[in-house]
């Protein structure tokens, strides 16, 4: 099998991280060095040139996303010291045929990237009769959230076209090797290495990878079980960063500690002081998921405490929330159920059989509807619209990633500030 190259994203904004980062990615066995858009468009041709001197004798990738002015594109990212760069394949066919002049005129390749084509067999051959080097089957970040798969799109294309074939978006070292069973000669990784606490130990663990692929067939897994999974990984204010800060609930505490709710959401309406419809929800509650009960705020009267909590453990309950109050907090801590509450008090009024068990609820500030995702921890609870679900997830996954390195970053010695240069980044 003839070695696929390993072609780093530097998909970050501060070219300062990016020299070091692309250090480490080589030490684990980057070959190629990419210059993502992103640093392209915070930094300019600057970012191309200071990576190449860096990297003298490194093939490096300007990913400009070319839609117009293919030849100024090209002289531009040739000139600062790219030797491949990348066109947007959906770009007009004028617009190809000007960067494969300008890459003969400049001695470089043209890249041309798949992302959003409607017909990628038709466009691929397109491309490869325009001239273009290589095609890049990428599915972009944005579409991995909604569960697009790069390694789907380049089995598509493969065989179809005679120049190589990269392949683009969302790699981990196990989708990598699939990556290169199917045909892929180029493999780009960004997010999976470059956000990581160990750059070099990730770029390593790709290398290997496609260098020696042993395909493990992915396991089968409902939508629900993979949001799970996805939720689980993450924290609740990761989930809040990844909906753009919304989606927290309001004046709720966790009353129990070092336990997580993670699942759908069984609403109940219900009244100070009247705990028939809390309990009875329980009995509706499937394993796995998390009842939400609306008790108008009340401080005075508990409608959950120790029994109840018994009850939801043994049908799988992942956990209690409750706009009002609890009771018999220190045994339910003992029991390790995750509750949260607005506060706790030993009143536990009557069931009189007020209420509703899932109609759409107000909750500590938000709307919550059956089967809109919650997920709690001890920074408090996050409400997540069942229909974002799982891009929601992948996106706090995305958010999650993107702490390591800077934390990483920060048990070196830098600062916050320093690492996502705060001030240089302050809205002007
Ligand atoms: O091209 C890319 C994207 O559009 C951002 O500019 C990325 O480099 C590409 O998707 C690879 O990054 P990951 O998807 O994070 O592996």
């Amino acid at each position: 099998m003839t070695h696929a190259t390993l072609q780093v994203a530097l998909d970050i904004l501060e070219l300062h991280r990016a020299v070091r980062i692309a250090e480490e990615a080589v030490a684990g066995g980057a070959d190629w060095i990419e210059v993502g858009t992103p640093l392209i468009k915070s930094e300019g041709m600057a970012a191309v040139r200071q990576i190449r001197e860096a990297f003298p004798g490194r093939v490096i990738v300007a990913d400009m996303k070319i839609a117009d002015t293919g030849t100024v594109e090209v002289e531009m990212a040739a000139k600062a010291g790219a030797n491949v760069v990348c066109v947007l394949a959906d770009a007009d066919d004028t617009v190809i045929a000007e960067c494969v002049r300008a890459a003969h005129l400049y001695g470089v390749r043209v890249m041309a990237d798949l992302i959003n084509v409607a017909d990628p067999v038709a466009r691929a051959r397109d491309l490869a009769s325009l001239g273009v080097d290589i095609v890049n089957a990428h599915v972009g970040i944005d579409q991995q959230m909604i569960g697009k798969n790069s390694v789907d799109l380049l089995r598509s294309i493969a065989g179809e076209v005679s120049i190589p074939l990269a392949v683009a978006g969302g790699l981990d070292a196990s989708t990598a090797a699939q990556a290169v069973a199917a045909g892929a000669d180029i493999v780009i990784v960004g997010g999976w290495i470059v956000k990581s606490g160990d750059v070099e130990g990730s770029a390593r663990r790709i290398r290997e990878a496609i260098d020696a692929p042993s395909i493990a067939p992915p396991a089968k897994r409902s939508v629900d079980e993979e949001i799970r999974g996805l939720f689980m990984q993450v924290s609740a204010p990761n989930v809040t960063d990844a909906m753009h800060r919304k989606g927290a609930m309001n004046g709720l505490f966790p009353l129990t500690f070092g336990v997580k709710a993670v699942g759908p959401a069984v609403t109940v309406q219900s009244f100070p002081g009247d705990w028939a419809k809390p309990v009875e929800a329980i009995d509706v509650c499937r394993p796995g998921d998390v009842l939400v009960i609306y008790n108008a705020a009340a401080t005075h009267v508990s409608p959950w405490g120790e029994l109840a909590t018994r009850s939801a453990i043994n049908r799988g309950v992942a956990g209690v929330i409750i706009d009002g109050s609890a009771r018999d907090v220190d045994d339910i801590r003992a029991l390790k159920f995750p509750l949260f509450a607005r506060a706790c008090v030993p009143n536990a009024g009557e069931p009189k059989g007020f209420g509703e068990i899932n109609a759409e609820i107000p909750c500590c500030g938000q709307t919550v509807r059956p089967g809109d995702w919650i997920v709690a921890d001890e920074s408090g609870a996050v409400v997540v619209p069942k229909e974002r679900a799982y891009e929601v997830a992948r996106r706090a996954l995305e958010v999650k990633k993107n702490e390591e390195r800077v934390r990483a970053e920060i048990a070196r010695g830098s600062t916050l500030a320093e690492v996502q240069e705060l001030y240089k980044w302050e809205k002007k």
